[in-house]
C-alpha cells in the first residue's frame, strides 16, 4: 500500500487489514512516498517522520512490514519505480498495489500507467466521500473492493492537529505521541531533536554506560 501516510490514519490501516484477511496476502508493504510529486510539496512532512510513524502504526501486525524504497530513491515518487523496486526485491511473489478510491479514479494520469498494469494487481478500495469505479482500466488487473468505512484523512488530523483538537483515535495512540513530541502541524517546532534515517543509528557503533558484571 502506497501513501504519503502525512500522517498514516486508522482508515489506512483498516482498508489494508481488510485487504490482508480477503485476500489472504501474506504480507502488507507499506510504501510511504518519497516526494509525492501530485501534493505541495512545502506542506509534506520530511520523509522520515512519516515513515517513523508508519512503523509505529504497523509494528504490533505481524503481517504488515514497511518499506523504504521509495523514500530512499531520489526526485519524484511514481508506482513504476516503486513496483520495479519490489518485484526486485520479490522476483518470486506476486504483487497487489492497494489504493484507495481517490487515487484509483486519478491513476491513468500516473507516469507509465499503461505499463503499471503488468507489474501488479491493483486493489480499489471504498473510502467515504469518493466514487469507487474501475471505468477505463482494465478489469483483469483492477479489483474494487469495499471496506469498513472510515470517514479520516491525513488533511483532517493535520487541521486538527494544528487546532489543538485531539487526534486520538483517528491515529494509533503511538503517532499521537509521535506528533507531540515533534510538534508536528503546528507550524513549527518545538526543539525536539531531528530524526535521522534509522538505517545510520543502526550502522553507528553501538555503546554503553553502564559496564557489565566482569568488566574491568
Ligand atoms: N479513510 C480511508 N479509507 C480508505 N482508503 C484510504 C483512506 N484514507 C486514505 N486512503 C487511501 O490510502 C492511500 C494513501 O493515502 P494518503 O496517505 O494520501 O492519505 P490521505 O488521508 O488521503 O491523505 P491527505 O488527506 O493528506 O491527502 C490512498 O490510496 C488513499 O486513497
Ligand atoms: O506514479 C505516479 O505517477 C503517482 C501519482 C500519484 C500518486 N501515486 C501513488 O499513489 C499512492 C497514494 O498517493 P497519495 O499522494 O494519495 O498519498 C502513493 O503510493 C503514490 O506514490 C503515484
Amino acid at each position: 500500500m502506497g501513501g504519503t501516510f502525512d500522517p498514516i490514519h486508522h482508515g489506512h490501516l483498516v482498508a489494508a487489514s481488510e485487504v490482508q484477511a480477503l485476500f489472504g496476502l501474506e504480507q502488507v508493504i507499506f510504501v510511504p512516498t518519497g516526494q509525492p510529486w501530485q501534493k505541495s510539496h512545502a506542506e509534506v512532512s520530511p520523509a522520515e517522520h512519516r515513515y517513523l510513524m508508519t512503523v509505529i502504526a504497523t509494528a504490533s501486525n505481524p503481517r504488515f512490514t514497511v518499506s523504504r524504497v521509495d523514500i530512499d530513491r531520489p526526485g519524484p515518487t511514481y508506482t513504476i519505480d516503486t513496483l520495479r523496486d519490489l518485484r526486485a526485491e520479490l522476483p518470486d511473489d506476486e504483487l497487489f498495489f492497494i489504493t484507495g478510491a481517490d487515487a484509483l479514479a486519478d491513476i491513468l494520469g500516473w507516469k507509465d500507467a499503461e505499463r503499471l498494469w503488468q507489474l501488479a494487481h491493483f486493489i480499489g478500495v471504498t473510502r467515504p466521500g469518493h466514487l469507487l469505479s474501475d471505468k477505463g482500466l482494465p478489469e483483469d488487473r483492477v479489483t474494487l473492493q469495499e471496506v469498513p468505512a472510515m470517514a479520516i484523512s491525513s488533511t483532517d488530523c493535520r487541521a486538527r492537529v494544528a487546532e489543538g483538537e485531539p487526534v486520538w483515535y483517528l491515529v494509533p495512540d503511538g503517532v499521537v505521541q509521535y506528533i507531540n513530541k515533534y510538534c508536528l502541524y503546528t507550524g513549527g517546532g518545538c526543539g525536539a531533536p531531528p530524526v535521522e534515517p534509522l538505517r545510520a543509528r543502526i550502522t553507528s557503533p553501538r555503546r554503553t554506560s553502564v559496564p557489565l558484571q566482569g568488566d574491568q
